[in-house]
Formats: C-alpha cells, structure tokens, sequence
C-alpha cells in the first residue's frame, strides 16, 4: 500500500452520463433520461456529475447541461464537473452556469473521443487566459494531462488547481505483463503533480475491475470521473446497485 494514497480523504466519484444521452439521442422519445441517471446515481451516492458537451452534441446537448446545472441546485453536496475544449465551446457552459470544475480536454471537435492531454509549454499560452478566466468565476480548473512527471511543473506554472490523468493507457495495460510500468509512470506523475500542489483527478476507461489497482498505487487521487463502464454496468445492475458496486471499490482501495 502506498501511504501516500491515503492523502487527504477518499477520492470522490463523479458519473460522467455523457452515455446515456448517447442512447437517449438514437430516438425522439426522451429516455433514458439524464436527469434520472443523476438522481439515481447520487441517490446511490455518487459525489458529483461529470459531462462532456462536445461541439457536435452527439451525446450531451446544451440543454442537458442547462437541465443538469438546475437539477444539482437542489444538491449542494455534489459537484458539477462540465468537460470540454476552451478553444471551442466550453467557456460558453462555464460562464453561463459556473460549475464547481471545468476540465479541459484538448480534443479536437470530430474526435472519436479523448485520447489525448495537453500539451506544455506548447498549449501554455492559449491556456492561461482562460484558465484565469475560468477560476475569476470561481470555478476550479483541471487539465486533461498525460502520465509525464516532468510537465506537472508547467502544469502549476499556469496556475491550474489540478490535472487529469488520462487513464486509458493504464486500463489498456491493466492485467498484462506493461501493467506494472506503466502504472509506475502514473504513480511518478501524481507524486510530481503533489509536490508542485496540484490536486489529482483521473479519467477515462476507469472500471470496476481496475480502479482498486489504480487507487492503491496512485498516490492523492481525489476525484476519479467514470462513464462508459459505470454505464455499461448500470445496464446489467441498475444505477444504484452500479453506484454501491464502485463505492465498495473505492472503501476497499484504501481499506
Ligand atoms: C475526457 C475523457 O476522457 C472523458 O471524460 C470524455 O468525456 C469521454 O468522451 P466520450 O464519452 O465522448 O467518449
Ligand atoms: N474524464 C473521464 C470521464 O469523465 C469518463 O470517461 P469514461 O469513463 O467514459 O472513459
């Protein structure tokens, strides 16, 4: 167990429902509905909700996101995490709702889906106007990053309150002979990221087969955001029991 992964407190789950606005788009009818799966989700004890708004609103539409921004009013306890490129249309969905979080997320407007972070110093410049912008609203700012220790410097440097890990290359190698390796660069890049006072949230192909591993060796992950899988399990068990199944992975994590 690393001890460092019992740095502050247990890491939040934020369900991303960017997946079930996916299915709901393919007919008129207006299920499955979002809003729903949020209450369920939270009901169930989920602590925050996470969307992604791309241009091309294949999934979350705008209204979604305004439906969501009213619904999570009458939740002070969760957060509203909204995902997106600031260079595209993000900044409109931060200005107008001020979430709790923005996590921007360098994707281009037609991609398939994220799989890439930022950048640095490269995207340093385009960045730091609207990473001001952003926490002059109050709303905290992560950056979608790449497991690389020697960015987390200009990561701080920009004055952004965390990073993202991106995680997919951790569950691609997740029970295979790179699992341990690449794993370590994870582990080197939160400890880097700590040092420098970033906050750690991680993100993307997250299950609940992984995510213990990942939690026991990831030192001060805060927020994990988890969407495909966690919905792909709710179609099998429900969003509550979905919900309960995660948590238990996360108490077990640090138990
Ligand atoms: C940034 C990230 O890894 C995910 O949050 C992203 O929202 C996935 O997007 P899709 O759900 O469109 O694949
Ligand atoms: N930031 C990651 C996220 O919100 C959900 O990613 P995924 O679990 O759908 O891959």
């Amino acid at each position: 167990m690393n001890p460092l992964a019992h740095a502050g407190s247990r890491c939040a789950l934020s369900v991303n429902v960017n997946k079930v606005a996916l299915l709901r788009n393919t007919r008129h009818l207006g299920i499955p509905s979002v809003l729903r799966a949020a209450e369920q989700c939270l009901l169930a004890g989920a602590q925050g909700i996470t969307v992604h708004p791309r241009p091309d609103a294949r999934h979350i539409r705008p209204g979604d996101v305004d439906d969501l921004a009213a619904f999570l009013k009458d939740w002070p306890q969760a957060e509203f995490n909204i995902e997106g490129n600031p260079t595209q249309n993000l900044m409109d969905f931060v200005r107008k709702h001020r979430p709790h979080q923005v996590t921007f997320v360098p994707d281009s407007e037609d991609q398939f889906t994220s799989d890439h972070g930022w950048t640095l110093p490269q995207d340093a410049e385009r960045l730091q106007p609207l990473i001001r912008e952003a926490q002059a609203l109050g709303v905290r700012v992560s950056l979608f990053m790449d497991p690389n220790p020697a960015a987390m410097a200009a990561v701080a440097a920009l004055g952004a309150d965390r990073i993202e890990l991106y995680t997919e290359t951790f569950a691609s190698a997740f029970g295979t002979e790179r699992q341990a390796d690449v794993l370590a660069g994870f582990t080197a890049t939160a400890g880097a990221a700590l040092k420098v006072g970033l906050g750690i949230n991680a993100g993307h192909d997250l299950s609940r087969d992984n995510l213990s591993l990942f939690l026991r060796h990831v030192p001060g992950v805060q927020e994990v955001s988890i969407g495909h899988a966690l919905v792909a399990d709710a179609l099998e068990m429900g969003y509550a029991e979905t919900v309960k199944a995660y948590q238990r992975v996360i108490a077990t994590a640090y138990a």
